[in-house]
């Protein structure tokens, strides 16, 4: 979510359209949940189980790269579960009496979703483990020495968190959830399948060579093919094309500065940054960000994940350094190295 914030491949008056599509195209049950075999499994254990007890589910971690279907799979899992769910996020609960309020106005059973979980304070932190953990809280008021803490029972709910950070989660809240799903990117041939699912919905007509297009431009990221898929819609329409095909995606595509390895503009200038400002590195994360006018933390969940996946990019405890293979995608020369200077 934050990291959707200033990522700008498509200009930010598509914000509100991409919200509006992204609760359109989110699948509603677990089945209809595209990929993520392994977590789609476990978790359905999980749910089931607890359906069959008659007990509220354990607390569900959700991690990985944006976009990838936290969100998504946090409403399955309420829907799965027949239960209400109730949303809040990280940076929304900056105050231990915030997550004391919505903890004790929940109802039994019910799922609450704390998105961007690891960015919320440290005393709300230390106020949800003992509300997992023995459903209580213990309510502070007043203030000084005539402050008094007053135990509050909670009604047991399901906590799911998401995060794009898990290793920014403290262990005494990563060990209080009872199941952690790691998601993972998707295969292009998942991503055809999402994309097939979103034509229908926004009544597109594509062939199957344009979905092969789409997906392998995609990044590994639904919600990245959902959105060139929209893209390509406009250039579509506008160019009077009827049915896309490998050729149109792929012109919509240049239009819109996605490469064929689906790298947009942030990813092509920490790479430019990398190989042209610091002849391939190493770079630290906060330089590098700040050469390409991004957050620290868009840098490392948005971009870096990825290129690191494309083998352009390689984390060494001394920076971030360009690989032979991201010089070549620019276009360079890779340097001549010392072969025991390589990557650091
Ligand atoms: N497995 C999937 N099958 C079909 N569509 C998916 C899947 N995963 C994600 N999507 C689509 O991608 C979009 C983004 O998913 P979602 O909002 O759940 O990502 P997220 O992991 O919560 O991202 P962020 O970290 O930015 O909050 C949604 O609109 C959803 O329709
Ligand atoms: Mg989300």
């Amino acid at each position: 979510m934050s990291a959707e914030g200033p990522r700008e491949l498509l200009g930010s008056s598509s914000m509100t359209e991409e919200r509006a599509m992204e609760a359109a195209l989110r699948p509603k049950a677990l089945s209809d949940f595209v990929g993520q075999q392994t977590v789609r499994r476990q978790l359905s254990l999980v749910l089931e189980s607890s359906r069959m007890r008659g007990t509220t589910s354990d607390h569900v971690l959700l991690s990985g790269p944006p976009g990838l279907g936290k969100t998504t799979l946090a409403m399955i899992i309420a829907a799965e579960m027949s239960a209400a769910l109730r949303i809040s996020s990280g940076p929304a609960i900056q105050h231990a009496g915030d997550l004391a309020a919505i903890l004790s106005s929940l109802t039994e059973g019910e799922v609450l979703f704390v998105d961007e979980i690891h960015r919320m304070s440290r005393p709300a932190e230390e106020l949800l483990y003992m509300a997992m953990e023995d459903f209580r809280v213990d309510v502070i008021v007043g203030k000084g020495a005539g402050a008094t803490s007053i135990p509050l029972e909670l009604p047991p709910f399901t906590l799911v968190g998401a995060t794009t950070r898990a290793g920014l989660l403290p262990g005494p809240l990563r060990d209080r959830f009872g199941f952690t799903g790691h998601l993972e990117f998707y295969s292009e041939a998942e991503l055809e399948l999402v994309l097939r699912r979103s034509s229908m919905m926004l009544d597109m007509n594509v062939a199957s060579a344009g979905f092969a297009e789409i997906a392998s431009r995609s990044r590994g990221t639904p919600r990245i093919a959902n959105r060139l898929l929209r893209r390509v819609r406009d250039w579509a329409l506008v160019h009077g094309v009827h049915e896309v095909d490998r050729s149109t995606a792929a012109a919509a595509l240049e239009m819109y500065e996605v490469d064929e390895r689906g790298l947009d503009r942030l990813d092509r200038s920490v790479l430019e940054a990398l190989c042209l400002k610091f002849k391939g590195g190493p770079v630290g994360l906060s330089t590098l960000a700040v050469l390409v006018g991004e957050e620290t933390e868009t840098v490392e969940t948005v971009a870096e994940p990825y290129l690191v996946r494309e083998g352009l990019l390689a984390r060494t405890p001394r920076g971030r350094v360009a690989t032979d293979d991201a010089w070549r995608h620019l276009g360079l020369t890779p340097p001549e190295r010392h072969p025991d200077s390589l990557s650091g």
